[in-house]
Protein backbone atom coordinates (compact mmCIF):
# COMPACT_ATOMS: atom_id res chain seq x y z
CA UNK A 1 0.00 0.00 0.00
CA UNK A 2 1.49 3.74 -0.44
CA UNK A 3 2.41 5.61 2.23
CA UNK A 4 0.43 8.74 0.91
CA UNK A 5 -2.47 9.00 -1.39
CA UNK A 6 -2.73 12.01 -3.93
CA UNK A 7 -6.20 13.25 -5.52
CA UNK A 8 -4.80 12.29 -9.35
CA UNK A 9 -4.22 8.58 -7.88
CA UNK A 10 -5.81 5.56 -8.71
CA UNK A 11 -5.39 2.65 -6.08
CA UNK A 12 -5.84 -1.10 -7.02
CA UNK A 13 -6.62 -3.50 -5.08
CA UNK A 14 -6.31 -7.07 -6.18
CA UNK A 15 -9.01 -8.45 -3.80
CA UNK A 16 -11.96 -7.50 -1.50
CA UNK A 17 -9.91 -8.74 1.35
CA UNK A 18 -7.49 -6.11 0.20
CA UNK A 19 -10.25 -4.04 0.17
CA UNK A 20 -11.34 -4.64 3.56
CA UNK A 21 -8.41 -4.28 4.63
CA UNK A 22 -8.21 -0.35 2.88
CA UNK A 23 -7.95 2.67 4.86
CA UNK A 24 -11.18 4.69 4.50
CA UNK A 25 -9.29 7.26 3.65
CA UNK A 26 -7.67 5.82 0.44
CA UNK A 27 -11.60 6.03 -0.94
CA UNK A 28 -11.63 9.16 0.14
CA UNK A 29 -8.17 10.98 -0.81
CA UNK A 30 -7.94 9.03 -4.00
CA UNK A 31 -9.25 9.87 -7.50
CA UNK A 32 -10.45 6.50 -7.62
CA UNK A 33 -10.43 2.99 -6.06
CA UNK A 34 -10.85 -0.06 -8.32
CA UNK A 35 -11.01 -3.34 -6.03
CA UNK A 36 -10.45 -6.13 -8.65
CA UNK A 37 -12.05 -9.71 -8.04
CA UNK A 38 -12.04 -12.92 -10.22
CA UNK A 39 -15.43 -12.34 -12.22
CA UNK A 40 -15.94 -8.33 -10.96
CA UNK A 41 -14.32 -5.27 -11.07
CA UNK A 42 -15.67 -2.05 -8.99
CA UNK A 43 -14.74 1.32 -8.96
CA UNK A 44 -15.13 3.60 -6.29
CA UNK A 45 -15.10 7.21 -7.45
CA UNK A 46 -15.98 9.76 -4.63
CA UNK A 47 -19.57 8.23 -3.18
CA UNK A 48 -19.89 6.83 -6.64
CA UNK A 49 -19.39 3.25 -7.06
CA UNK A 50 -19.18 1.42 -10.54
CA UNK A 51 -19.49 -2.46 -10.30
CA UNK A 52 -19.14 -4.63 -13.62
CA UNK A 53 -18.94 -8.09 -14.30
CA UNK A 54 -17.95 -10.48 -17.17
CA UNK A 55 -14.61 -11.81 -18.81
CA UNK A 56 -11.83 -9.54 -19.41
CA UNK A 57 -8.75 -10.10 -21.28
CA UNK A 58 -5.15 -9.96 -19.42
CA UNK A 59 -3.77 -6.75 -20.43
CA UNK A 60 -7.30 -5.28 -19.39
CA UNK A 61 -5.51 -2.70 -17.11
CA UNK A 62 -2.82 -1.61 -20.09
CA UNK A 63 -6.11 -1.27 -21.80
CA UNK A 64 -7.44 1.07 -19.04
CA UNK A 65 -4.94 3.10 -19.11
CA UNK A 66 -4.69 3.22 -22.57
CA UNK A 67 -8.77 4.53 -22.10
CA UNK A 68 -7.90 7.03 -19.56
CA UNK A 69 -5.42 8.51 -21.31
CA UNK A 70 -7.91 9.11 -24.49
CA UNK A 71 -9.75 11.36 -21.88
CA UNK A 72 -12.61 8.71 -21.25
CA UNK A 73 -14.45 9.60 -17.89
CA UNK A 74 -12.87 6.79 -15.47
CA UNK A 75 -15.95 4.55 -15.45
CA UNK A 76 -16.26 4.35 -19.18
CA UNK A 77 -12.39 3.73 -19.77
CA UNK A 78 -12.94 0.70 -17.64
CA UNK A 79 -16.28 -0.45 -19.44
CA UNK A 80 -14.21 -0.27 -22.62
CA UNK A 81 -10.97 -2.10 -20.72
CA UNK A 82 -13.16 -4.77 -19.93
CA UNK A 83 -14.68 -5.24 -23.25
CA UNK A 84 -11.01 -5.13 -24.62
CA UNK A 85 -10.05 -8.17 -26.89
CA UNK A 86 -6.58 -9.09 -28.05
CA UNK A 87 -7.66 -11.00 -30.76
CA UNK A 88 -8.65 -7.74 -32.07
CA UNK A 89 -5.52 -6.43 -32.59
CA UNK A 90 -4.55 -8.44 -36.31
CA UNK A 91 -7.99 -6.68 -37.28
CA UNK A 92 -7.99 -3.02 -39.01
CA UNK A 93 -9.67 -1.81 -35.96
CA UNK A 94 -9.46 -2.87 -32.76
CA UNK A 95 -11.89 -0.79 -31.13
CA UNK A 96 -14.39 -2.56 -28.93
CA UNK A 97 -17.46 -2.65 -30.50
CA UNK A 98 -19.01 -5.74 -29.84
CA UNK A 99 -21.61 -5.94 -27.61
CA UNK A 100 -21.28 -9.46 -26.28
CA UNK A 101 -17.80 -8.62 -25.13
CA UNK A 102 -18.84 -5.44 -22.92
CA UNK A 103 -19.05 -6.42 -19.34
CA UNK A 104 -22.60 -6.35 -17.32
CA UNK A 105 -23.47 -3.59 -14.67
CA UNK A 106 -23.83 -5.19 -11.27
CA UNK A 107 -27.21 -4.41 -9.10
CA UNK A 108 -29.24 -3.11 -12.12
CA UNK A 109 -31.63 -6.22 -12.01
CA UNK A 110 -34.33 -5.10 -9.10
CA UNK A 111 -34.95 -2.28 -11.05
CA UNK A 112 -36.16 -3.44 -14.32
CA UNK A 113 -39.23 -3.83 -15.61
CA UNK A 114 -40.79 -7.49 -16.47
CA UNK A 115 -42.95 -5.93 -19.43
CA UNK A 116 -41.28 -4.44 -22.46
CA UNK A 117 -41.39 -1.43 -23.27
CA UNK A 118 -43.62 -0.57 -26.37
CA UNK A 119 -41.29 0.18 -29.04
CA UNK A 120 -40.85 3.12 -31.16
CA UNK A 121 -39.90 3.58 -34.85
CA UNK A 122 -35.80 3.06 -35.55
CA UNK A 123 -35.98 6.29 -37.38
CA UNK A 124 -37.63 9.00 -35.23
CA UNK A 125 -35.58 11.51 -37.43
CA UNK A 126 -36.16 15.26 -36.66
CA UNK A 127 -36.72 15.22 -32.45
CA UNK A 128 -37.43 18.55 -31.83
CA UNK A 129 -37.40 19.13 -27.88
CA UNK A 130 -39.89 22.09 -26.47
CA UNK A 131 -40.71 23.81 -23.54
CA UNK A 132 -44.70 23.85 -23.66
CA UNK A 133 -47.59 23.29 -25.32
CA UNK A 134 -47.70 26.09 -27.76
CA UNK A 135 -44.30 24.94 -29.20
CA UNK A 136 -45.56 21.79 -29.50
CA UNK A 137 -48.72 22.58 -31.32
CA UNK A 138 -46.22 25.05 -33.59
CA UNK A 139 -44.34 22.32 -34.70
CA UNK A 140 -47.21 19.87 -35.11
CA UNK A 141 -48.37 22.71 -37.64
CA UNK A 142 -45.39 22.34 -39.77
CA UNK A 143 -45.58 18.56 -40.00
CA UNK A 144 -43.57 17.50 -37.37
CA UNK A 145 -43.77 13.85 -36.20
CA UNK A 146 -41.67 13.10 -33.26
CA UNK A 147 -41.03 15.70 -30.22
CA UNK A 148 -40.81 16.19 -27.00
CA UNK A 149 -42.52 18.59 -23.77
CA UNK A 150 -39.34 19.50 -21.91
CA UNK A 151 -41.46 22.02 -19.36
CA UNK A 152 -39.14 22.57 -16.38
CA UNK A 153 -40.39 25.04 -13.07
CA UNK A 154 -43.95 24.56 -13.95
CA UNK A 155 -46.50 24.08 -10.91
CA UNK A 156 -47.88 20.92 -10.54
CA UNK A 157 -51.51 21.91 -12.03
CA UNK A 158 -50.19 24.33 -15.16
CA UNK A 159 -47.93 21.03 -15.43
CA UNK A 160 -50.57 18.75 -15.91
CA UNK A 161 -52.56 21.03 -18.22
CA UNK A 162 -49.65 21.87 -20.83
CA UNK A 163 -49.05 17.93 -20.48
CA UNK A 164 -52.87 17.38 -21.65
CA UNK A 165 -52.90 19.50 -24.11
CA UNK A 166 -49.84 18.87 -25.77
CA UNK A 167 -50.59 15.17 -25.71
CA UNK A 168 -53.75 15.51 -27.15
CA UNK A 169 -52.29 18.38 -29.92
CA UNK A 170 -50.05 15.19 -30.54
CA UNK A 171 -52.79 12.87 -30.57
CA UNK A 172 -54.59 14.49 -33.49
CA UNK A 173 -51.71 14.78 -35.93
CA UNK A 174 -50.89 11.34 -35.05
CA UNK A 175 -47.59 12.00 -33.87
CA UNK A 176 -45.10 10.69 -31.21
CA UNK A 177 -45.00 12.68 -27.93
CA UNK A 178 -42.83 11.93 -25.16
CA UNK A 179 -43.25 13.81 -21.91
CA UNK A 180 -39.41 14.76 -20.54
CA UNK A 181 -39.24 13.98 -16.87
CA UNK A 182 -42.69 13.85 -15.38
CA UNK A 183 -43.39 10.27 -16.19
CA UNK A 184 -46.54 10.33 -13.76
CA UNK A 185 -48.46 12.86 -15.48
CA UNK A 186 -47.70 11.12 -19.03
CA UNK A 187 -49.35 8.05 -17.92
CA UNK A 188 -52.50 10.06 -16.65
CA UNK A 189 -52.93 11.72 -20.11
CA UNK A 190 -51.85 8.61 -22.03
CA UNK A 191 -49.01 10.26 -23.83
CA UNK A 192 -46.52 8.31 -26.57
CA UNK A 193 -43.77 7.82 -24.10
CA UNK A 194 -41.24 9.29 -21.35
CA UNK A 195 -38.15 10.81 -21.45
CA UNK A 196 -36.18 10.14 -18.30
CA UNK A 197 -32.66 10.61 -17.13
CA UNK A 198 -30.22 8.34 -15.36
CA UNK A 199 -30.86 10.22 -12.04
CA UNK A 200 -34.52 9.42 -12.41
CA UNK A 201 -34.21 5.58 -12.70
CA UNK A 202 -33.50 5.26 -9.26
CA UNK A 203 -37.18 7.02 -8.59
CA UNK A 204 -39.05 6.85 -11.29
CA UNK A 205 -41.62 3.11 -11.39
CA UNK A 206 -40.32 1.31 -14.73
CA UNK A 207 -43.38 -1.12 -14.62
CA UNK A 208 -45.76 0.92 -14.23
CA UNK A 209 -44.76 2.88 -17.11
CA UNK A 210 -44.12 -0.22 -19.57
CA UNK A 211 -47.81 -1.51 -18.04
CA UNK A 212 -49.55 1.53 -18.99
CA UNK A 213 -48.34 0.94 -22.46
CA UNK A 214 -45.89 4.19 -23.04
CA UNK A 215 -42.43 3.88 -24.74
CA UNK A 216 -39.19 4.96 -22.34
CA UNK A 217 -36.53 7.35 -23.66
CA UNK A 218 -33.16 7.15 -21.82
CA UNK A 219 -30.79 9.88 -21.76
CA UNK A 220 -27.08 8.62 -21.76
CA UNK A 221 -23.13 10.23 -21.81
CA UNK A 222 -21.00 7.51 -22.03
CA UNK A 223 -20.68 3.87 -22.40
CA UNK A 224 -21.12 3.06 -18.80
CA UNK A 225 -24.55 5.01 -19.07
CA UNK A 226 -25.29 3.10 -22.31
CA UNK A 227 -24.79 -0.11 -20.60
CA UNK A 228 -26.97 0.85 -17.56
CA UNK A 229 -29.82 1.97 -20.24
CA UNK A 230 -29.47 -0.91 -22.43
CA UNK A 231 -30.26 -3.34 -19.44
CA UNK A 232 -33.36 -1.55 -18.70
CA UNK A 233 -34.23 -2.56 -22.78
CA UNK A 234 -35.88 0.98 -23.17
CA UNK A 235 -37.74 2.34 -26.95
CA UNK A 236 -34.64 4.54 -27.30
CA UNK A 237 -31.43 5.05 -25.88
CA UNK A 238 -30.25 9.38 -26.28
CA UNK A 239 -26.82 10.10 -26.35
CA UNK A 240 -25.17 13.56 -25.90
CA UNK A 241 -24.02 16.32 -25.80
CA UNK A 242 -22.52 15.56 -29.37
CA UNK A 243 -21.87 19.10 -29.63
CA UNK A 244 -21.53 22.16 -26.72
CA UNK A 245 -24.62 23.22 -25.74
CA UNK A 246 -26.04 26.70 -23.58
CA UNK A 247 -29.66 24.90 -23.00
CA UNK A 248 -27.99 23.00 -20.42
CA UNK A 249 -25.08 22.45 -18.17
CA UNK A 250 -24.26 18.83 -19.06
CA UNK A 251 -22.47 16.26 -16.82
CA UNK A 252 -19.72 15.28 -19.14
CA UNK A 253 -17.78 17.41 -21.59
CA UNK A 254 -19.04 17.26 -25.35
CA UNK A 255 -19.17 13.67 -26.91
CA UNK A 256 -18.33 14.47 -30.29
CA UNK A 257 -18.75 12.72 -33.87
CA UNK A 258 -15.69 10.11 -32.96
CA UNK A 259 -17.28 8.47 -29.93
CA UNK A 260 -20.54 9.45 -31.22
CA UNK A 261 -19.80 7.02 -34.52
CA UNK A 262 -18.20 4.32 -31.67
CA UNK A 263 -21.91 4.36 -29.75
CA UNK A 264 -23.53 3.93 -33.17
CA UNK A 265 -21.68 0.99 -33.67
CA UNK A 266 -22.06 -0.83 -30.53
CA UNK A 267 -25.48 -0.48 -30.36
CA UNK A 268 -27.03 0.67 -33.62
CA UNK A 269 -28.92 -3.07 -34.24
CA UNK A 270 -30.03 -3.34 -30.55
CA UNK A 271 -32.42 -0.26 -30.01
CA UNK A 272 -33.21 3.03 -31.53
CA UNK A 273 -30.53 5.46 -30.91
CA UNK A 274 -31.17 9.77 -30.72
CA UNK A 275 -27.93 11.92 -31.05
CA UNK A 276 -28.78 15.70 -28.89
CA UNK A 277 -26.47 18.66 -27.88
CA UNK A 278 -25.51 21.42 -29.93
CA UNK A 279 -27.24 19.98 -33.63
CA UNK A 280 -28.08 22.19 -36.01
CA UNK A 281 -28.92 21.97 -39.61
CA UNK A 282 -25.10 22.81 -40.22
CA UNK A 283 -24.00 19.88 -38.86
CA UNK A 284 -26.90 17.28 -39.24
CA UNK A 285 -25.58 16.21 -42.03
CA UNK A 286 -22.46 14.68 -40.03
CA UNK A 287 -24.23 13.80 -37.29
CA UNK A 288 -26.48 11.48 -39.70
CA UNK A 289 -23.34 9.87 -41.41
CA UNK A 290 -22.40 8.19 -37.81
CA UNK A 291 -26.04 5.94 -38.65
CA UNK A 292 -28.14 7.80 -35.93
CA UNK A 293 -31.52 7.46 -36.95
CA UNK A 294 -32.14 10.44 -35.16
CA UNK A 295 -31.56 14.24 -33.85
CA UNK A 296 -33.10 15.66 -30.73
CA UNK A 297 -32.65 19.63 -31.17
CA UNK A 298 -33.81 22.30 -28.50
CA UNK A 299 -32.25 25.70 -30.12
CA UNK A 300 -32.05 24.71 -33.43
CA UNK A 301 -36.02 24.85 -33.68
CA UNK A 302 -36.94 27.63 -30.41
CA UNK A 303 -34.06 29.76 -31.77
CA UNK A 304 -34.64 30.07 -35.29
CA UNK A 305 -35.30 33.70 -36.72
CA UNK A 306 -37.68 31.71 -39.69
CA UNK A 307 -39.36 28.45 -37.67
CA UNK A 308 -40.88 27.40 -40.96
CA UNK A 309 -37.87 27.65 -42.72
CA UNK A 310 -35.82 25.66 -40.42
CA UNK A 311 -38.07 23.02 -39.71
CA UNK A 312 -38.22 22.18 -43.67
CA UNK A 313 -34.35 22.47 -43.74
CA UNK A 314 -33.66 20.54 -40.50
CA UNK A 315 -36.70 17.50 -42.22
CA UNK A 316 -34.89 18.03 -45.45
CA UNK A 317 -31.51 16.91 -43.94
CA UNK A 318 -33.35 13.54 -42.86
CA UNK A 319 -34.60 12.38 -46.50
CA UNK A 320 -32.22 10.65 -47.53
CA UNK A 321 -32.45 8.35 -44.82
CA UNK A 322 -36.16 8.42 -44.90
CA UNK A 323 -38.10 4.95 -45.31
CA UNK A 324 -34.56 2.92 -43.95
CA UNK A 325 -34.80 -0.07 -41.74
CA UNK A 326 -33.46 -1.28 -38.74
C1 LIG B 1 -33.90 13.19 -26.55
C2 LIG B 1 -33.39 13.67 -25.24
N1 LIG B 1 -32.17 13.30 -24.82
C3 LIG B 1 -31.70 13.72 -23.65
C4 LIG B 1 -32.46 14.53 -22.85
C5 LIG B 1 -31.99 14.95 -21.50
O1 LIG B 1 -32.84 14.40 -20.53
P1 LIG B 1 -32.47 14.41 -18.97
O2 LIG B 1 -31.17 13.71 -18.80
O3 LIG B 1 -33.64 13.86 -18.26
O4 LIG B 1 -32.26 15.92 -18.65
P2 LIG B 1 -33.39 17.05 -18.71
O5 LIG B 1 -33.86 17.17 -20.12
O6 LIG B 1 -34.50 16.63 -17.79
O7 LIG B 1 -32.70 18.29 -18.25
C6 LIG B 1 -33.73 14.89 -23.30
N2 LIG B 1 -34.53 15.67 -22.57
N3 LIG B 1 -34.17 14.45 -24.50
C1 LIG C 1 -31.64 18.51 -22.88
C2 LIG C 1 -30.31 18.10 -23.36
N1 LIG C 1 -29.78 16.90 -23.03
C3 LIG C 1 -28.59 16.68 -23.57
S1 LIG C 1 -28.06 17.99 -24.49
C4 LIG C 1 -29.51 18.82 -24.18
C5 LIG C 1 -29.78 20.16 -24.71
C6 LIG C 1 -29.73 20.24 -26.19
O1 LIG C 1 -30.04 21.52 -26.54
P1 LIG C 1 -29.51 22.20 -27.87
O2 LIG C 1 -30.09 21.44 -29.03
O3 LIG C 1 -30.05 23.61 -27.79
O4 LIG C 1 -28.01 22.17 -27.82
MG1 LIG D 1 -35.08 14.77 -17.21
Amino acid sequence: MPSSIEAHDLIILYSTTDAAQAESSYFSAAAGVLTVADKTISLQCGDKIYSLAGARSNDWLAAFAAFLDCNFMPHDALVLAHAWRTDNLAANDAWPVDYDSFPRVVGLDHLRSNTPFAPCPWQLGLYPVVPNADWVERLLDLGVTTLQLRAKNLEHAMLQAEIKRAVQAARQHNAQLFINDHWQLAIEANAYGVHLGQEDLCTANLQTIANAGLRLGLSTHGYYEMLVAYHFQPSYIAIGAVFPTTTKVMPTTPQGLSRLARYVQLLKEKVPLVAIGGIDHAVLADVLATGVGSAAVVRAVTEASDLREAVVALQQGFAPNAGLGK
